[in-house]
């Protein structure tokens, strides 16, 4: 059950402070992704160890798997009905903890998940820490009927938003299209910088074909930022000095 000894410091300082705010009881969400994976052994090591008892809904298959591997008992969200806290990863997070999600196509669940819990804590490495979101490709899961006409759709709505020709792109693995774990795909809007998240977040949720997109704006009460030499940085919102974390990232 214990960390592999690859395992990223920043990642692992992040996830055991977040896993620390847990209590005995709590009705938890659990993320997707490498960071959340380093929170999940250590959740299940401290389960372990101490015989918290816990009601756990995980944010997508791998995490369902990787969890009760460890000896988690996962339930399905419906079942539990509310969480008192998820705690997940981000591809970025901006100073007002507006984040984007996606990288590994779970977002969609992870957005039901976080808005059906009390808090969300995200955890992660100050490579994420950003001024402004849009650096990484924003993760859209579409539906496979029409997905060209869904493309051109939001192709037409970046144009509306002034945000100009921007690559679309569809997510492959290989030359297979990624899938996700509701059987939907990915386009991946490559846009470098987002000025208006709120703005682009409306547009995109009229377009009919789109299923989610990975901007989660206002969902995040807490980031944790762990950094290479064991430590974290808590932030709340408007706390963030992105330079400064760049610069201990480095
Ligand atoms: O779809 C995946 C999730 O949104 C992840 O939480 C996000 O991509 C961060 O993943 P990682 O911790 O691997 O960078």
């Amino acid at each position: 059950m214990s960390q592999s000894p690859q395992v990223d410091p920043a990642k692992l300082a992040a996830a055991k402070a977040a896993v620390a705010l847990v209590e005995d009881g709590m009705r938890l969400g659990l993320g997707t992704g490498s960071t959340a994976s380093v929170m999940v052994r250590e959740l299940a090591a401290r389960v372990q160890a101490e015989g918290l008892s816990l009601r756990c809904a995980a944010t997508s298959r791998a995490t369902a798997e990787l969890a009760e591997s460890l000896g988690l008992r996962i339930e399905s969200l419906d079942d539990i009905g509310w969480l008192d806290m998820t705690i997940d990863g981000a591809d970025e997070v901006d100073p007002d903890l507006h984040l984007i999600k996606g990288g590994g196509a779970a977002h969609l669940r992870e957005k039901i998940v976080a808005a059906a819990s009390d808090r969300m804590v995200v955890i992660a490495d100050p490579g994420k820490v950003v001024e402004t979101l849009g650096a990484f490709p924003l993760p859209v899961e579409v539906l496979e009927f029409g997905f060209e006409t869904t493309r051109k759709l939001i192709r037409r709505a970046l144009e509306g938003l002034e945000l100009g020709e921007h690559d679309i792109l569809q997510r492959l693995k290989g030359s297979d299209p990624v899938v996700t774990d509701e059987g939907n795909l990915i386009l991946d809007l490559h846009l470098e910088v987002i000025p208006d998240p709120s703005g682009l977040a409306r547009a995109l949720s009229c377009i009919p074909g789109v299923v989610e997109h990975g901007l989660f704006l206002g969902m995040c009460d807490l980031a944790i930022i762990g950094r290479e030499d064991g430590s974290v940085i808590e932030l709340a919102r408007n706390d963030i000095d992105a330079d400064m974390l760049a610069q201990e990232g480095e």
